[in-house]
């Protein structure tokens, strides 16, 4: 539960970079969050909101936040499981919606995306587009249930993942709004633990679950500690490339693959462009 900043765990060993929230500021992205949810339902005139459930700590936050600004009946869950998924992650999805209390369903989504795969098989092949295709499928399945129960789509991502681009286009960002799209992963985790998140949940290694064994950390090169870190003082507070690597003391590799991620995934933060004229 709550914890005082003296409690409050550093929840790696040693981070580049100490991004922890105090208590007061805990509570202040908490009420913060909580408010921006119940608005956007709200401007929507819409019913509540769905959200895909997991297992992971951004969903299993997102989920806890919006239950507190929209009440159990103002949140469906949905948890949808691949052949990939590790059943224990998928019962921690429900185990989520179970001990919240709100409506949830289970939709196996294996036999859309193999449809997918049997239209193009040669692209079946390729890791990164296949994985893809679960991750739009779910996009899909979100918005059906959200036209048919006037609710909103509420969307997981983090700062992290948006400054760098990890994400899929239309598929997991294929969402209403982003309610913990302001935190790096180091303060989801640290939110999470503030509400409650249980901490095997909050400690669990993040993945996208897109094929087996898949870690962001292996993926991207670089673990979230020190993702989260150069983009906090480099690439958002604008210190230098040199002052980065020195204060940081990490190897300028580091900064420099951060920054590639960033300027490459703009078209992600964008809407499509279209000739001026
Ligand atoms: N410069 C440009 N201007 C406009 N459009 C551009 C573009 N470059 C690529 N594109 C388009 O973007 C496409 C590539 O982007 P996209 O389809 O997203 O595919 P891509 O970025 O290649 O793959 C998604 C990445 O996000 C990761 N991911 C996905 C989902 C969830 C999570 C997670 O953390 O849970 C992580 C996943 O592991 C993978 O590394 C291209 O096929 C092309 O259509
Ligand atoms: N098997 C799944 N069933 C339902 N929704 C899913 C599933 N896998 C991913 N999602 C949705 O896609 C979002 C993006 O995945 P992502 O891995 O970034 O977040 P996470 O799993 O909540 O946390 P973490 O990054 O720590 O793994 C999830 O938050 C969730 O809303
Ligand atoms: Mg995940």
């Amino acid at each position: 539960m709550s914890q005082t900043p003296e409690q409050s765990v550093l929840l790696s060993e040693d981070p580049p970079i100490d991004l922890r929230l105090s208590e007061a500021e805990l509570e202040e992205a908490r009420e913060r969050i909580v408010s921006f949810i119940a608005d956007v339902v709200d401007d929507a005139g819409a019913e509540g909101a769905v959200l895909g459930l997991s297992g992971g700590i951004d969903s299993t936050l997102t989920a806890h936040l919006a239950v507190e600004a929209l009440g159990e009946d103002g949140l469906h869950g949905i948890t949808m499981p691949a052949a990939m998924n590790d059943p224990d992650v998928m019962s921690d999805a429900e185990r989520v919606a179970h001990d919240l209390g709100i409506e949830y369903d289970v939709v196996e989504i294996q036999p859309i995306a193999e449809s997918f795969f049997a239209a193009f098989p040669e692209a079946a092949e390729d890791r990164t587009a296949a994985g893809n295709v679960y991750v739009r499928t779910r996009a899909v399945l979100n918005y059906f249930v959200a036209n048919a129960e006037n609710r909103v789509v509420l969307g997981t991502g983090n700062r992290a993942e948006a400054m760098t681009g990890y994400f899929t286009k239309y598929g997991d960002q294929a969402v209403d709004c982003n309610p913990i799209g302001n935190l790096y992963k180091q303060q989801v985790r640290q939110l999470a633990a503030h509400v409650g998140v249980p901490r095997d949940l909050v400690m669990q290694e993040p993945t996208a679950g897109m094929w087996e064994g898949q870690t962001d950390a292996e993926e991207m090169g670089l673990d979230y500690d020190t993702v989260d870190a150069i983009l906090a003082v480099h690439v958002d507070g604008g210190l230098s490339r040199a002052a980065t690597v020195r204060e940081l003391g990490l190897p300028e590799e580091a900064v420099d693959r951060v920054v590639e991620l960033y300027e490459r995934s703009a078209h992600k933060r964008s809407m499509p462009p279209a000739p001026t004229r």
